[in-house]
């Protein structure tokens, strides 16, 4: 067998990098990452780095805030037998609510599934993922009809970066595989795991129904527990844990994941902005209308032993079907407006999927554009009402409108990711100084900027840089001139407002107008100068004379 790490060997030559190359090579040697380990990689290979993720920094979880923060373990004993104690029901119920709005995250105990099950299953996954590679590439594929696949990152030709993990899969619900597609010593006991699963995950959806002042029965009805996938993931050791991760940030696609996991650790929980540690236990969590919260998590890459773990995934999967999922009509009123549009789990599935885990919520996508009518409000119509207008956003200030437009309005999930930021703290802009770098005599001067260079763009991408050579009364000035073509009158501004590309004076607002999902407040002029240069005459006025 031919070392599949020689396919990766382009790795870290800059020039030559060829990451769908590369993707590919490690796909076809059907072992996954733990292939990559049996033969023994001493570095991460290129595909698995994630130049932004700054994962050394978020481990140091072991902060003050990390010491305080826990996630919620709530004990469910009997809670979900006939004959329950009214009173500790009620309890554990404002419990899974509490734990459900703030975290979306909370670990049960006393749920009913036997420790010696739990053992069973995992160890039977770290069987699966042990064994020869010879018998489980017998298993890989990314056939999306498969009930019984083996595969490493389900997204891994859509992601930005690879993750350092491999999973089994098996479809449980509605329909089971057949028993002679499963690895044989592994069915009995996934197949029993998951019967406690279901029970499990129909009691949770019990409370969970209850918690939002629900029919007790309400999400099992709508068919939040008719679907279950197990996923039984595998998180080989990993040579250099800093630079990857195991599984990268994301929220679930489905209504509940019930997860087990070993002793290993390393699974992360983003809560008020912070990675918390989830201890080894059990744990679930939910989506709705951000009533209930769908959680961030992450997965880091294990270091010393491998990790295994089984997520059981309720969703409604298998069966394309037309019913809609959305805000729940019973909780939404007009204090309460819906903040999703409704959508097919198929619709939703394949959008998830299709984005792989790339580090944003699918469920943005699917934010309700338009808060006060939605029924009434088209987008479209919108955008070409103000394209219309050919005065660019100066036109509506002059306008003097007093509200912003619904379609420039960002998805708060959007601004507060973007205000909570903390980046600014651990970044500054590099400042380059540019003089003396063509001197003759300045080859040693030169070198030393071509480092910083390289540096600033390795690490931040951006850079300023003083003393260029462009006179500072001419950046004035030009600033100056684009200031007075914005505030000319609409009709002059408008001569050179314009769609068309092919012309080399553009004037418009948002290039993106009807592609992107949220108009930005800006208006542009580009003008194109190489390598045919614009005319004088095309030229706006006060662009003309440099005086
Ligand atoms: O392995 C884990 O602990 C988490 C896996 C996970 O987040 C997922 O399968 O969605
Ligand atoms: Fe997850």
């Amino acid at each position: 067998m031919e070392n599949p790490c020689a396919c990766l060997a382009s790795i870290g030559v800059e020039s030559e990098y060829d990451r769908t190359k590369e993707l590919k090579a490690f796909d076809d040697t059907k072992a996954g990452v733990r292939g990559l380990v049996e033969f023994g990689v001493a570095k991460v290979p290129r595909m698995f780095i994630d130049p932004n993720e700054r994962i050394i920094d978020c481990c140091s979880t072991s902060s003050n805030a990390q010491k305080n923060l826990m996630i919620p373990v709530i004990d469910i004993e009997g809670i979900c037998e006939t004959g329950a104690d009214a009173f500790a029901r009620k309890e554990t119920i404002n419990q899974v609510k509490h734990a459900a709005e703030t975290w979306g995250f909370f670990q049960v105990v006393n749920h009913g599934i036997p420790v010696e099950i739990m053992d069973d299953v995992l160890e039977g996954a770290r069987w699966f993922h042990e064994q020869p590679r010879e018998e489980r590439s017998k298993f890989y594929s990314r056939d999306k009809t498969k009930k019984v696949k083996y595969t490493s990152n389900f997204d891994l030709y859509k992601s930005p970066v690879a993750n350092w993990r491999d999973t089994f899969f098996c479809a449980i619900a509605p329909e089971p595989p057949n028993p002679e597609e499963m690895p044989i010593a592994f069915r009995d006991v996934l197949m029993d795991y998951s019967k406690y699963v279901k029970k499990l995950g129909v009691a949770l959806f019990g409370l969970l129904s209850e918690a939002l002042g629900l029919d007790h029965n309400y999400l099992c009805e709508i068919g939040c527990s008719e679907g279950l996938f197990i996923l039984c993931h595998y998180y080989p050791a990993c040579p250099e844990p800093e630079l990857t991760l195991g599984t990268s940030k994301h929220s679930d696609s489905n209504f509940i994941t019930i997860l087990l996991q070993d002793q290993i650790g390393g699974l992360q929980v983003l809560h008020q902005n912070q990675w918390i540690n989830v201890p080894p236990l059990h744990g679930g969590l939910l989506i709705s209308n951000d009533r209930f919260k769908s959680s961030e998590h992450r997965v880091l890459a294990a270091h010393v032993s491998p990790r295994t773990s089984v997520a059981s995934f309720f969703n409604t999967y298998s069966q394309p079907s037309a019913m809609k999922y959305g805000p729940i009509k019973e909780l939404v009123s007009e204090e309460n407006p819906p903040l999703y549009r409704e959508t097919t789990m198929q619709e939703y599935l394949e959008y998830y999927n299709e984005k792989g885990l790339d580090g944003t919520s699918a469920l943005l996508h699917f934010k309700q554009v338009f808060h006060e009518t939605p029924s009434e409000y088209d987008r479209k119509q919108e955008l070409k009402a103000f394209d219309d207008t050919k005065a660019g956003v100066r036109g509506l200030e002059e306008a003097g409108v007093t509200r912003i437009p619904q379609i420039f309005i960002t998805p708060p999930d959007v601004i507060d990711k973007l205000v909570n930021s903390d980046d600014e703290k651990a970044f500054r802009i590099p400042v380059i100084d540019l003089d003396g770098i063509n001197m003759n005599d300045g080859l040693s001067r030169r070198k030393n900027v071509i480092d910083q260079v390289r540096q600033a763009a390795e690490t931040c991408g951006f850079f300023q840089v003083v003393n260029h050579g462009v006179p500072t009364d001419m950046l004035d000035r030009m600033l100056e001139r684009v200031r007075r073509f914005s505030e000319e009158p609409k009709e002059e501004r408008s001569k050179f407002y314009t769609r068309d590309l092919t012309r080399k004076v553009v004037y418009n607002c948002n290039f993106d107008l009807f592609q992107s999902l949220v108009a930005n407040w800006r208006d542009t002029l580009s003008c194109m100068f190489a390598p045919d240069s614009v005319n004088l005459e095309e030229l706006p006025q006060v662009f003309r004379f440099a005086n």
